[in-house]
């Protein structure tokens, strides 16, 4: 708040935000629920960044269904957590009892899912990234699984027709490769054993170990890999547009836009951005993100306002291509079919993100 008294401009979108947030909890209040779904809603809103917000604007049905999801996946995905992660595990009946009350069709595309995400990752602890094909498969995995069932589960609601399998887990993929992209320097550096998913096929054209992108003297060759990393995300996009285009229900539209056009953003950001090597994180960069992203939940809501964010970010991305940079004809490609894609849409309209705020940093997630 201090912060924001220095820039009062900020004051008016930061308090929309915060009464969104408020409003959104509002409907999910410890004080209106059970205990089980009070902790589940507490827990969530402790253990996730990007989804609590957007999960819990859901309508209620979907909210519960897709609160437990989160929370079922997210313990799958912790193995010796702390804080809320390790309340999350060691009250796990909460999320039991929970899951326990939903209708039958929720309940399998849940277990279905956790059990193919959990043998997915299980076969990972013995097996390194090592091709673009494992890097597609652990993605997959992990997200890419998660997407698919979020599918499932919208359909199971009845607010939308089952989208097209390979639709569904690009979104997961898009999501996933940008969180892999953008923590590099905390896997690198994870206790007591680093965590490499980047994989060696497209590193190794750089340094002989992924490691060494952390020293300075790398930097050159490090942005030239995280270039070809971002590249290789761009190539969800088209497919992540098309899943998009065929949502109907204005909430579910909601709930995957926003963490897409964030997201992009991100990459957006990430692009070029030697940061991503040393991890400079800073106050004022969160309350930038936070505004940045406030206007996009404020202005993310039907198909032309993502078309808008993508063409948009497009153009950012397209200027920030440095010619000698050795895939930059193939970046500038992929950027060029996707402004392509929403330029056909007959949509764009002079809108534009107030992106420069996110230009040349490195910011917290989403
Ligand atoms: C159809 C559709 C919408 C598909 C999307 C599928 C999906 C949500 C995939 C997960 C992506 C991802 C990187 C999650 C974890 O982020 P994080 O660890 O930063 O999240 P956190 O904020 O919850 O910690």
């Amino acid at each position: 708040m201090g912060e924001t008294i220095k820039h009062p401009d900020e004051f008016y979108p930061l308090m929309k935000l915060m009464l969104l947030a408020k409003r959104v909890e509002k409907k999910t209040s410890v004080w209106l629920l059970q205990p089980h779904w009070a902790f589940c809603y507490a827990t969530l809103r402790k253990v996730s960044r990007s989804f609590a917000l957007v999960i819990q604007q859901l309508p209620s049905d979907l909210r519960d269904v897709v609160c437990v999801y989160y929370l079922v996946l997210r313990a799958l995905d912790t193995v010796g957590g702390t804080m809320a992660f390790k309340v999350l595990m060691d009250q796990f009946h909460h999320v039991s009892t929970a899951f326990l009350e939903l209708d039958t069709d929720y309940l399998e595309v849940i277990k279905d899912i956790t059990k193919r995400m959990g043998e997915g990752m299980a076969k990972f602890l013995s097996k390194e990234v090592e091709t673009i094909d494992d890097y597609n498969e652990y993605c997959h995995y992990v997200a890419g699984l998660c997407g698919l069932g979020l599918s499932k589960l919208f359909y199971a609601s009845g607010r939308e027709d089952l989208a097209p399998e390979s639709l569904s887990i690009s979104m997961g993929l898009f999501l996933q490769k940008i969180s892999i992209v953008r923590d590099y320097l905390e896997d690198i550096n994870e206790l007591p054993k680093c965590r490499m998913f980047w994989p060696r096929q497209i590193w190794s054209k750089y340094v002989n170990k992924l490691k060494d992108f952390k020293y300075e003297d790398n930097s050159v060759k490090a942005v030239q890999c995280l270039n070809e990393m971002v590249t290789n995300a761009l190539l969800h996009v088209e497919y992540c547009l098309v899943y998009m285009y065929n949502l109907r229900d204005p909430a579910i539209f909601q709930f995957c836009a926003i963490p897409l056009v964030i997201n992009m953003g991100n990459l957006t950001v990430y692009y070029n951005n030697v940061v991503i090597f040393k991890g400079v994180v800073e106050m004022r960069r969160g309350i930038d993100t936070l505004l940045v992203n406030m206007h996009i939940i404020d202005q993310t809501r039907t198909m032309a306002d993502v078309y808008g964010a993508f063409f948009d970010f497009c153009c950012i991305m397209e200027s920030k291509v440095d010619r000698d940079d050795p895939n930059a004809t193939s970046t500038l490609k992929r950027l060029e079919e996707i402004s392509k894609t929403c330029r056909d849409s007959g949509t764009l309209l002079n809108q534009r993100f107030d992106v420069e705020k996110k230009e040349a940093k490195v910011t917290p997630k989403f």
